[in-house]
């Protein structure tokens, strides 16, 4: 079973993507949320990002404060730095042992879809990478959209803590292009017929 990476930057639309690839049956693990519930169920987890932010890290219902870590992650490279640190190597365990469950299930292939790929090294667990190419005026004008709590200025701090687009499409193995000139669904299926020939 080949393990699939799929990725790119804020708003260029790996959801979107995943979900038409579920539609086909393909099984995706989404990084994002998986991350949240380590984060939120770990006992040890919990207990490092309380050391390292500080009693606010989890409100008064022992719910993670995400608002607050977005403020200090995302306006300081030295706080990302360090959730980074520790968050990551606890998606990589939990991918690894999704993945394993759904070899048993004989699919030919898996997605993974995470906004850092190549920044976390998780792409070293991976067969191949597919990368979701937006320009970013689309791209911040879409999360803007999505997300009504953040400013402009949110969006771009994102933007700037992520690789520049050009590099990951320079690295990756297949593009899907979803820059609103071209078709999402005819490049899904060609790159599912594409992978389980792979
Ligand atoms: C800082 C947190 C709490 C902010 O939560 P919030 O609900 O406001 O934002 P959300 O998680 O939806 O992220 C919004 C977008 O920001 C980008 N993003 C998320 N984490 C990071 C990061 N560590 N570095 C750069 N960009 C990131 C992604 O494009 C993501 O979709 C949260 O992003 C987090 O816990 N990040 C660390 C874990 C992580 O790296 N997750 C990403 C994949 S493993
Ligand atoms: N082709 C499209 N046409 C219209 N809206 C789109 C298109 N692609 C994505 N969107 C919308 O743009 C927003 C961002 O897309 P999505 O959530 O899939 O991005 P993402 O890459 O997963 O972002 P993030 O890194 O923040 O998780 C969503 O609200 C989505 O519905």
């Amino acid at each position: 079973m080949k393990k699939i990476g799929i990725t790119g930057g804020i708003g260029s639309g790996k959801s979107v993507v995943c979900r038409l690839f579920q539609v086909l049956g393909v099984p995706v693990y989404d990084s994002d949320a998986r991350a949240k519930w380590v984060m939120s169920h770990d006992e040890a987890l919990r207990a490092e990002l309380q050391t390292a932010f500080g009693a606010a890290t989890f409100d008064a219902h022992g719910q993670l404060d995400r608002p607050y870590l977005a403020r200090l992650a995302f306006h300081d490279p030295a706080q990302l730095a360090r959730l980074n640190a520790l968050v990551h190597p606890h998606v990589g365990h939990d991918f690894a042992e999704w993945a394993a469950n759904q070899a048993q299930a004989g699919h030919a292939y898996v997605l993974k879809e995470a906004a850092l790929l190549y920044e976390s090294g998780a792409y070293r667990q991976l067969d191949h990478i597919i990368t979701v190419f937006a320009p970013q005026p689309i791209r911040e004008a879409r999360v803007l959209r999505r997300d009504p709590h953040r400013t402009a200025q949110d969006v771009q701090a994102i933007i700037g803590k992520q690789l520049s687009e050009e590099e990951k499409l320079q690295r990756a193995d297949f593009v899907v292009y979803n820059d609103d000139q071209q078709l999402l669904i005819p490049q899904v299926l060609r790159l599912n017929g594409a992978f389980v020939n792979l």
